[in-house]
Parts: C-alpha cells; structure tokens; sequence
C-alpha cells in the first residue's frame, strides 16, 4: 500500500483528503504543521507528500528541500491558492513532481497522485509545460473539462440533453441533475454554468459524500481562528469562494439533515455565516446539485427535507445513460483513445470491427466512466493499431453473451485473457434492471437451478442473487 503524507494546516481539508484517499487505497498521514511533518518523514517510509505551499511554520522551497534530504525517491505535489502559483512553480523546478490549484478537484488530485507514483521516479524534475495562464484558467474547476475537451454526441438523448442545457443554462433557476454513476453529472454541471453569464465568475464543485459531518459548515460556510481546536486560521467556506458564480453540489442525497438544515437557510435567506464569527455575509450564487439516488424515495422517507429537494429541484435534467445514446457509443471511444494516447504516449488508431459491435451492443453499466477506463488499459495493453477483443476485460462479452443466452461461452470467456485483472467479478453489478430479472432466469437454467452455479455465471454473490430471486419474485 502507498503511502501518503498530507501536509496542510487547514484540518477540514486535511481529515477530508484523509478520508478520500484512504478509499482510494492509500495509507495516509496527516500533518498539520512542518514540525509534525519531520517527525512522520522520519519514521515512515513515505511515497508520496502532498503539501501547501504556506503552513504557518514553514514554505514550499523549504519542505521541498527537507523531503528530498531524507529521501529524493518521495514524489511532491504542492497545493496552493492563486497567489501562489508563482511560488509553486519555482519549488517545481527545484525537484517538485507537479502542483495543484485549491480548491482541489478530487479526480484531478487522485490523477496527479498516481502519475506522480508511476512516472515520479523516471522523472523526479518534471517541470509542467503548461503556462501559468493555462493553469489558472482551468483551475477553479474541478472538472478538467473546458472548449472542446468534452463531446456532446449526436444521439437523440444527446440532442435533447443539451437542449436542456441550453434552455436552462441562461437562467438562474436551480438545477438537479439526476443520472447513474459515471454519466457526465459533473460535465453537465459545468457546461451549464460555461454557457451561463455567470461563466467568468467562479465555479466551486463539492462533493457531499467527502464531507465530515462535523467539518461540513465550516467547509461550506467557512470559520473563523480560533472557533475550534484546529481552525488554526480563516477559513473561506465554498459558498463564499462561489460567490458570484456557480456552486456544484455533487452527491447531495449524502447531506446529513442538519447539514440540509443549514444549506436550506442558506439558500433562502442568500447569506452566510462563517463559524465562529458574527458577521453575516450576502452571496449571490447559483446552485447546480447532482444526485445518483432516488431523492424523492429519501424525501418519501424522511431522509432528505422536501423544502431543501424542492429549492434544488427548480428544474432538473436526467443524465442519459451511455447505452441509451446509441451510436454516440462510438463517438466517445474516439475521444478517450485520443485522450489515452496523449496521456500514454501511444498511437492506437481505432477500433477493430469485432470490438465496434461489442461497443455498440454492451450495457456500459458504468457509464462514461467504465469507457474511459477500459478503453485507457486498452490503449496501454494494444500492440496493434485497433484496440482487439483480446485487450478488453471477458466481462464485456459475458454481458453480451449472456444477453444471447449462451452463458456457457460466457463462462469461457470470462476465464480467458485479461479478465478479471482490472474488473472484479463483483463489481459487475447486475446491469440495467429492466433486463436483470430476465439474465438472472436465464442464468438459472444454464446452471440448472443451482444457485451457486448461477451466481457464479451472473458474477455476483450467492446473498445477492437470494436478495434478487426475492426482488424478482422467482420461485424455486
Ligand atoms: N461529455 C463528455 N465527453 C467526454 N468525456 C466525458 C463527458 N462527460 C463525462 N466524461 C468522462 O466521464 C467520466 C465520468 O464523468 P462525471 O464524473 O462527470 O460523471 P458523474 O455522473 O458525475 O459520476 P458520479 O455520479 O460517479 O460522480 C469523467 O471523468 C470524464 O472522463
């Protein structure tokens, strides 16, 4: 397990980060001045260090050369504000791996992260190319999306997505986009505030789900020194850093009630008051949530406060499915082998034939996201020119075939060639629900009514099967 430190005296942010990579895998430290640093640098073997720029006792130029005294194979990143860019930039050239701009998309964090892991040691004095300008353009975003580097699609559900989008994004209406995982939430939500006339004001994206409990006023209304162990300093809360501009909402069904208690009044009476302090402040800003649950289930439920759903839900848009946008399937694979090839350094041209109808026929329960990431190891795996059966994950043909009904050739070939090196079995999932009940009947018959036969043909679970046999209403 890799292991990361976390230098940054804001603690919110800090124990947030925290929480987020250790999900992601990493074993992570936290410190919360350069002092506490040294003591962790000393007795851990460390990989990677992710610091502020400025903590109160120290700066960049001076944790850079410290880190690298110990030992140079740990790979720095640097989080900085704009001010410091100039800084971050100067502690690049002097061994840095990269350096990212608060407020922290966390794709683009776990992304750097990695590639700082993989390719940090062959190049421990990368100084970035991109101009500070590039940089500070497509900074405030968390999404890394901006002009051309995303593509709409021609499909009748891409068309009428984006007419949704245009109508809407003029106005200053409230917008909740509701979509599975991985369909371009975020994407729609930044278009929607590129095509607004709010476009040049900031736009904050915060993921509910990161949140702390206790941390999140503080994190979305800010605090003042002092108002609690830890708030070491002021704060500027996320409504505050969006005023004027755009705040994104992603996961918003995460939102404790209390913490819905407060973004509600927030909402209505258009001010903010930081912790601690006594000093209200007006904002003037547009609000965009996404969701990938049922929130009217959790409104139903008592979950999530109706006023609050009502206030988000002034207008909302559904994000389409990858399978439901047809041939737009093809368009997309274009984008990302282009996007790998740049970031992998290949040529891979294409698809082949057989792979163009795998594409077009697939379920994509994961969405845009499972694409890019199969289409990346794809591209990494290719040794030809088009991406060939034999560099995608059998999962995708167990889907296919499984729709054919031919679950033996499905089982074959989900223990043949590269299967299972990325994908768990369990992952899967069981598809869309409307042809869910119908694969698990036919799985039942291959396997003659063995149950754990035909959990294992489905690639989930025997619990999960009895959960969806009672679901389903199937009889034994
Ligand atoms: N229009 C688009 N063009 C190209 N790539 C896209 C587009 N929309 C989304 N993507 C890609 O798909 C991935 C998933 O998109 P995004 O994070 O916006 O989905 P999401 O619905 O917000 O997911 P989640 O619900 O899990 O947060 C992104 O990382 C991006 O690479």
């Amino acid at each position: 397990m890799k292991k990361i430190l976390i230098i940054e005296d804001d603690v919110s942010f800090c124990l947030m980060m925290k929480t987020f990579l250790t999900k992601k895998g990493f074993e992570v430290f936290n410190a919360f001045s350069f002092k506490e640093a040294t003591v962790i640098l000393k007795d851990q073997q460390l990989d990677l260090v992710l610091t502020d720029v400025r903590l109160p006792d120290s700066d960049g130029i001076e944790i850079l050369k410290h880190i690298k005294e110990v030992n140079p194979a740990i790979q720095v990143i640097l989080m900085t504000g704009y001010t410091d860019i100039k800084t971050a930039v100067n502690v690049m050239k002097i061994g840095a791996f990269d350096y990212v701009s608060k407020p922290i998309n966390s794709d683009e964090i776990l992304h750097t992260i990695n590639k700082a892991l993989t390719e940090g040691g062959k190049t421990s004095t990368v100084v970035n190319t991109s101009s500070e300008t590039d940089k500070k353009e497509t900074r405030p975003v968390k999404n890394a999306y901006t002009g051309s580097h995303f593509i709409k699609g021609k499909s009748a559900k891409s068309k009428e997505l984006y007419d949704f989008i245009n109508v809407v994004a003029p106005t200053n209406i409230s917008v909740l986009i509701i979509g599975d995982s991985g369909t371009g939430k975020e994407n729609i939500a930044y278009s929607i505030h590129k095509l607004s006339k709010r476009e040049n004001m900031p736009y904050v994206a915060v993921d509910c789900g990161a949140i702390p409990k206790d941390l999140a006023a503080s994190e979305f209304f800010g605090h003042v020194k002092g108002s609690f162990t830890g708030a070491v300093t002021d704060k500027i809360g996320h409504f505050e850093a969006a005023n004027g501009g755009t705040i994104f909402l992603d996961e918003v069904g995460n939102l404790t009630y209390d913490v819905q208690v407060q973004l509600l009044r927030a909402l209505q009476e258009r001010k903010v008051k930081p912790v601690g302090s006594s000093k209200e402040i007006d904002v003037d800003i547009r609000i965009i949530a996404a969701t990938n649950e049922d929130l009217q289930k959790a409104v139903r439920e008592g979950d999530f406060r109706e006023d609050l759903y009502h206030r988000l839900n002034e207008f909302s848009i559904q994000a389409p499915r990858l399978n439901e946008r047809g041939k737009d399937v093809l368009e997309f694979a274009e984008f990302f082998i282009a996007q790998s090839n740049a970031e992998l350094e290949r040529n891979v041209e294409g698809l082949s034939d057989e792979v163009t109808e795998v594409f077009l026929s697939y379920e994509w329960p994961g969405n845009l996201r499972e694409m890019r990431n199969i289409i990346k190891r794809a591209v990494l795996l290719s040794s030809s020119n088009l991406i060939e059966k034999s560099v995608l994950p059998a999962e995708m043909f167990q889907h296919n075939v499984l729709k054919n009904a031919d679950v033996d050739t499905a089982v074959i070939a989900s223990s043949d060639g590269f299967a299972g090196a990325s994908m768990q079995r369990e992952d899967l999932k069981l598809y869309s629900s409307t042809n869910e009940e119908q694969l698990i009947r036919v799985a039942l018959e291959k396997a003659k009514y063995n149950k754990t036969k035909a959990a294992n043909i489905l690639g989930i679970d025997r619990k999960t099967l009895y959960n969806k046999l009672k679901l389903y209403d199937i009889e034994l």
